[in-house]
């Protein structure tokens, strides 16, 4: 089997080169590319990991031919385009945890830089100026903190200021009350945290909804002298307006971690009084950047290597443990909703995957993606587990899961329903052995087929010789058959026949099987 190829596009902890190695993929470190570049090289990859230099756009998205799994060491994907993403099947994961106590500790040190004016102090001492009373500064203690958004980053940030004797305010229209009781924030609207706060600190991911929260008209409505800080994404807060306020004194100081374009090389903020800012250094400690690296790989590396899915923003998440064991369920579950694809006519609006026995016990998910994914075949060859979902959902399809953990006739079973313009048709399959997949049954009748390769299927009325006809046919056309498998109603009732072929099933053939007598459907299958 060949080996997985990575790209790693942004600098990163080099442990992230070795453990995409030690699990088994080849990778490439090349930074600093241009998007043109990247376009140019990117359709070799497998798998692409980044911080937040590189751009993953639709462009890049549509030259990225093998590409299965972008994987972001750190939090914010906002440099992804995810559902391009999806669309094209990728699977996008993060690192959620590995660098929020490093950019909380962040926003500490930024907030206490502000109170006490250290960088510019700092500076002055340096030249040899000693300006004691040109910086008088302000105590934190006893200060309300308003938090806008409450999640990882900010319960940690509310912890530290808690420590340090703050008041917390908080602003997250998901935080529950029990949380905010738990992490020890007053959970408030933003109109009261901005009447309230004399500092504001932001913890929100970059969307539409957050994109400006901190307008000019927001900013108006803060309470004289409160200061800011931003170790979230630039775009949260408009930055003309921060500087008209700044100068204004409405606002008493800022400090930025985060711009609105970066790198920030020449914004405006830096002319403002009271401004201090880092180059976006939020997730940079050594700690952070190890954890994220090693995190990223072992994600990465897991689904290339083993199809384990862990924290993927548009996939639902598989572990290393359960992977191996829904491996033959996902085979399986992908051939049914492949042979019904194939088999029945019509708009399919209507799905129900239906587990039993101990295919009921597993994490339904993965098996309803790879139904989905066999079943959308029909529309696009480009479908996976990934963007299989989404494709159902545009075109309307409902999607029904049933469990029955009861065992019936067989110890496991996975049986897929469409609704069709004919009726509810059904297929459901088996694992023999707990790993080898075999159809159990189509349309009512019991078979025992292994779906591979390329198939013959044909719907008959049983009757003597009508094997031997099909055999002779076969063998006019030179077409090898590697199995055969047979299913009836009953004696002289609906039968079927579906046959495994080593050659490709030309169209003369199929002409040919139909004119047969008794016979009702003839379909070329492949698997
Ligand atoms: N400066 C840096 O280097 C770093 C920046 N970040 C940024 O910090 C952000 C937050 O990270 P985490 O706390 O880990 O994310 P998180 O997902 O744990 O928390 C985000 C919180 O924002 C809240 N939220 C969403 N929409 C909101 C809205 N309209 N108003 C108020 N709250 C809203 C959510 O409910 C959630 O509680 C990331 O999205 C990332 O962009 C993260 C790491 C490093
Ligand atoms: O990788 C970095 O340095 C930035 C981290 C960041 O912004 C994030 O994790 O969201």
């Amino acid at each position: 089997m060949t080996k997985p190829k990575v790209l790693i596009s942004d600098k990163m902890d080099p442990n992230a080169a070795r453990i995409f190695e030690e699990r088994g993929c080849d990778v490439d470190v090349i930074t600093g590319k241009t998007p043109e570049e990247l376009k140019a090289i990117i359709g070799e990859y497998d798998g692409l990991a980044i911080r937040s230099s590189t751009k993953v756009t639709a462009e890049i998205l549509d030259a990225a031919t093998n590409l299965k799994v972008i994987g972001r060491a750190g939090i914010g994907v906002d440099n992804v385009d995810i559902p391009a993403a999806s669309s094209k099947g990728v699977v996008v994961m993060n690192t959620p945890f590995g660098n929020s106590i490093t950019t909380a500790e962040h926003a500490i040190a930024l907030m206490m830089a502000l109170a006490r004016q250290i960088p510019e102090a700092n500076a002055r001492t340096k030249a040899g100026e000693w300006p004691k009373s040109a910086f008088m500064g302000v105590e934190v203690t006893g200060k309300t903190l308003g938090l806008i958004g409450a999640g990882n980053i900010g319960a940690i940030v509310a912890s530290r200021a808690l420590g340090l004797k703050m008041k917390v305010a908080a602003y997250d229209p998901f935080l529950t009350p029990e949380r905010a009781i738990e992490i020890g924030v007053e959970k408030v609207d933003l109109d009261t945290l901005l009447a309230r706060a004399d500092f504001i600190t932001l913890h929100t991911p970059l969307t539409d909804e957050t994109r400006n929260i901190l307008s000019r008209e927001r900013l108006q409505q803060a309470k004289e002298g409160v200061r800011i800080i931003n170790c979230a994404r630039g775009g949260l807060i408009d930055e003309a307006a921060l500087k008209d306020m700044l100068e204004s004194g409405h606002v008493a100081g800022a400090a930025l971690d985060v711009f609105k374009e970066e790198p920030a090389k020449e914004n405006p903020l830096f002319d403002a009084p009271n401004f201090i800012c880092t180059p976006h250094l939020g997730a940079s400690t050594t700690e952070a950047q190890v954890n994220v690296a090693l995190q990223v790989a072992e994600q990465m590396s897991d689904y290339l290597v083993n199809g384990g899915v862990t924290n993927a923003l548009n996939m639902p998440s598989l572990s290393a443990e359960e992977a191996p064991k829904l491996k033959p369920y996902m085979a399986l579950a992908e051939n049914l909703g492949s042979l019904i694809g194939q088999l029945a006519h019509g708009d399919l609006d209507k799905i129900s995957i239906e587990t039993e026995g101990h295919a009921a016990e597993l994490n339904q998910k993965p098996i309803v993606g790879a139904v989905l994914a066999g079943l959308m075949k029909r529309y696009s060859q480009s479908v996976n587990m990934v963007n299989a979902p989404f494709m159902a959902k545009e075109r309307g399809m409902e999607v029904r899961e049933i469990r029955n953990e009861r065992e019936g006739t067989f110890q496991t079973l996975i049986r897929v329903t469409v609704a069709t313009s004919q009726g509810n048709r059904s297929v459901a399959g088996t694992l023999f052995g707990n790993s080898d997949p075999r159809l159990v049954e189509i349309f009512g009748i019991g078979i025992e087929a292994d779906l591979s390769g390329k198939m013959l299927y044909i719907v008959n009325q049983d009757a003597p010789g009508f094997i031997g006809r099909v055999g002779a046919l076969m063998g006019e056309y030179d077409i090898n058959i590697g199995t055969f498998h047979l299913g009836r109603r009953g004696n002289g009732d609906e039968a079927i026949i579906l046959l495994s072929v080593d050659q490709e099933i030309p169209q003369e053939v199929i002409d040919k099987a139909c004119a047969l007598d008794g016979v009702k459907v003839v379909r070329a299958l492949s698997f």
